[in-house]
């Protein structure tokens, strides 16, 4: 059962479009890793449909159906409704947890905070949920830890308070944008392992951000790649890591061999040239100046749809390319 429907999401400030026609559906308790390289628009387009930026700077839906059956579309929402939302049915963390806490406020305060606000917790009830949640995500001694500040932490324990704090209004959708980059390589297979034992546990569905291969690989049911603002290849990752279809992905694998865990994570690889900024992308294809398997025609003069060659009638593995199948063979 679809989650979240994006249509044809964009962004701009005021100038050209940064994001423009993201399209992609999730299933309820998917896990699906947005990746692409710095500046393709990742955080950008997943702030646009979490309803966090100005309504005037957004166009498109991205419609959030909630487990009672209610829809919303996130990147349409009021501020009004938006306080409904965040934190009971959408829910995110970031790279860095330092910058999402209160850095004078015990984790005892905090997660008190968020249990009112959220489930409307108060006093004994909100202390032993806030315990029960941090034994949840692996914290030892949660009653010593909600009496520290978030300085007294490793990275590793703050990333997992704030997975606490996340996941304590039981969202359907965790929006997670780089959680493990800041970690070391351990503690990034213990936050991996824990987010997939809670999407096993409570079927929470989980956009990913990332531009760690290895980490897409290890945690991703499917994966969407982000390029100059634009879907390049939307694909289940068993399909994605076995045979990419977009030249732009095949780069990225190519020149990241033996993906198989985190333990061997890298960043994405560089590739040569950059991703064209906003008002640079040309008519056709905006990978064409990077790519090897570029041709004068159509790849300049025709810009790619993003069409679907899964085999499967309910299967979806999109590629925006006009050589895929010629590529393919
Ligand atoms: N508030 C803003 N006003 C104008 N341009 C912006 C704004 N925020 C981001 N951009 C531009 O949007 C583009 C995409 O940025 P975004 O941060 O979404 O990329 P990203 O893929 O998430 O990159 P990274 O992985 O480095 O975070 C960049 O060219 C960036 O300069």
């Amino acid at each position: 059962m679809t989650l979240l429907a994006v249509r044809d999401l964009g962004v701009d400030f005021g100038g050209p479009p940064i994001v423009d026609g993201v399209s992609f559906s999730m299933k309820r308790g998917e896990i699906v890793a947005l990746v692409g390289e710095s500046g393709s628009g990742k955080s950008v387009a997943s702030l646009a449909l979490m309803g966090l930026l100005g309504r005037g700077n957004v166009t498109g839906s991205a419609i959030l159906r909630l487990n009672d059956g209610r829809e919303t579309d996130l990147a349409r929402i009021s501020s009004r409704e938006r306080r409904g939302v965040l934190g009971r049915h959408v829910s995110m963390i970031f790279q860095d947890p330092l910058s999402s806490l209160d850095p004078i406020q015990t984790i005892g305060a905090q997660m008190r905070e968020v249990l009112s606000l959220h489930c409307g917790l108060r006093g004994g009830k909100a202390q032993a949920r806030a315990i029960e949640l941090l034994h949840e995500v692996g914290i030892v001694d949660p009653q010593a830890c909600l009496k520290l500040i978030p300085q007294r932490l490793s990275g590793g324990m703050r990333q997992r308070v704030l997975i606490a704090m996340a996941i304590a209004g039981e969202p359907e959708l965790l929006l997670a944008d780089e959680p493990t980059t800041a970690l070391d390589v351990t503690v990034q297979a213990q936050v991996l392992r824990l987010l997939l034992s809670l999407r096993a546990r409570s079927g929470m569905g989980m956009i990913f951000i990332t531009h760690n291969l290895a980490v897409a690989s290890s945690i991703a049911d499917r994966v969407i790649v982000l390029y100059a603002g634009q879907v390049v290849e939307d694909a289940p990752a068993d399909a994605f890591f076995a045979a990419p279809a977009m030249p732009y992905s095949k780069a990225l694998l190519g020149a990241a061999p033996g993906i198989d865990s985190v333990f061997g994570a890298r960043r994405l690889p560089i590739l040569r040239g950059q991703v064209p900024a906003p008002g640079e992308r040309g008519v056709g294809c905006r990978f064409a100046p990077r790519c090897d398997a570029m041709r004068p025609t159509p790849c300049q003069t025709q810009m790619p749809d993003l069409l679907n060659i899964a085999d499967g009638e309910n299967e979806v593995h999109a590629v925006r390319c006009g050589r895929w199948e010629e590529l393919a063979r």
